[in-house]
């Protein structure tokens, strides 16, 4: 379980967030959306242990993110690819746990890369792949490194919109299977409703949390749920919740 109490982070004299309190459950998948420059990168790399909050605390089964991260139990995959460009498919997706000092099993990291649909290209290195292709990889290397938590910062944000919903389908369906808990920051309000439990909007200045919502969607989810009536209703929902918090802050910047 994820906890964060009273997080507050600041650079010099902006607060970047504020007083995030946010429980997130073992195996829960939670989006998080809001507008640019609201904070969501920072409170992801908070929970990372990447950035230390100003103020509170956070914590991971009871212990801090270095804790958690030094026990290999923090994945993180990012919108631009951080493949090692020397290194193959599969030795990008083994590294990972020889430098956390854990045995890499090979055959384990092949059904990995053959679950995520990249049988054939082990041996290729990342600049012979495609975008998707190299998110795929960073996917399946978080996955082999075995943590239970995966944190995801706009992983499918240089894709085009057929393969984010490609991936998006892969990645549900993969947590379906694995029980992952996952906190994936994204613009995509599609695609935070279709991946997510709980979708989380963010607010600005100073970022904060403004609401959340509860998806309610049939699992397994495949392609058919983006033309459902449920999936429209709830993406217009967190749209609106959006939309309001945009016109309250330029209100606000007008007074
Ligand atoms: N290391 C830093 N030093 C100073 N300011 C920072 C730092 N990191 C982030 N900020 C500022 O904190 C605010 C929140 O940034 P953050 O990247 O978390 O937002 P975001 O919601 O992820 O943005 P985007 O959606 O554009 O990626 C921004 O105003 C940013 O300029």
């Amino acid at each position: 379980m994820i906890d964060l109490e009273n997080v507050t982070v600041t650079f010099d004299e902006f607060t970047a967030v504020a007083d995030i309190d946010l429980r997130i459950d073992e195996g829960e998948f939670v989006t998080v959306v809001g507008p640019s420059g609201c904070g969501k990168t920072t409170l992801l790399r908070t929970i990372g242990g990447l950035q230390e909050p100003t103020a509170g605390r956070v914590r991971i089964d009871g212990r801090s993110p270095a804790a958690a991260q030094a026990a290999a139990d923090l994945g993180f995959v990012f919108q631009r690819h951080t493949l090692l460009p020397w290194k193959t498919a599969l030795e990008n997706v083994t590294f990972l746990r020889k430098l956390a000092d854990q045995p890499a099993n090979e055959g384990d990291a092949r059904a990995l890369l053959r679950s995520m649909g990249l049988e054939g290209f082990e041996d290729a290195r990342p600049a012979e792949l495609s975008g998707g292709m190299r998110q795929r990889v960073a996917i399946a290397r978080a996955l082999h490194l075995g943590a239970d938590v995966l944190l995801m910062d706009e992983p499918f944000g240089e894709l085009d919109e057929i393969t984010r919903d490609e991936l998006g389908v892969e990645i549900r369906d993969l947590w379906r299977r694995e029980r992952k808990t996952v906190v994936f920051v994204t613009h995509s309000v599609p695609e935070a409703v279709f991946l997510a439990d709980r979708c989380l909007v963010m607010r600005d200045r100073p970022g904060r949390l403004e609401a959340a919502f509860e998806i309610d969607l049939p699992d397994p989810r495949d392609a058919s749920v983006f033309g459902s009536r449920a999936f429209q209703e709830q993406v217009a929902q967190v749209r609106e919740t959006l939309h309001e918090s945009y016109e309250a802050d330029a209100r606000a910047s007008d007074d």
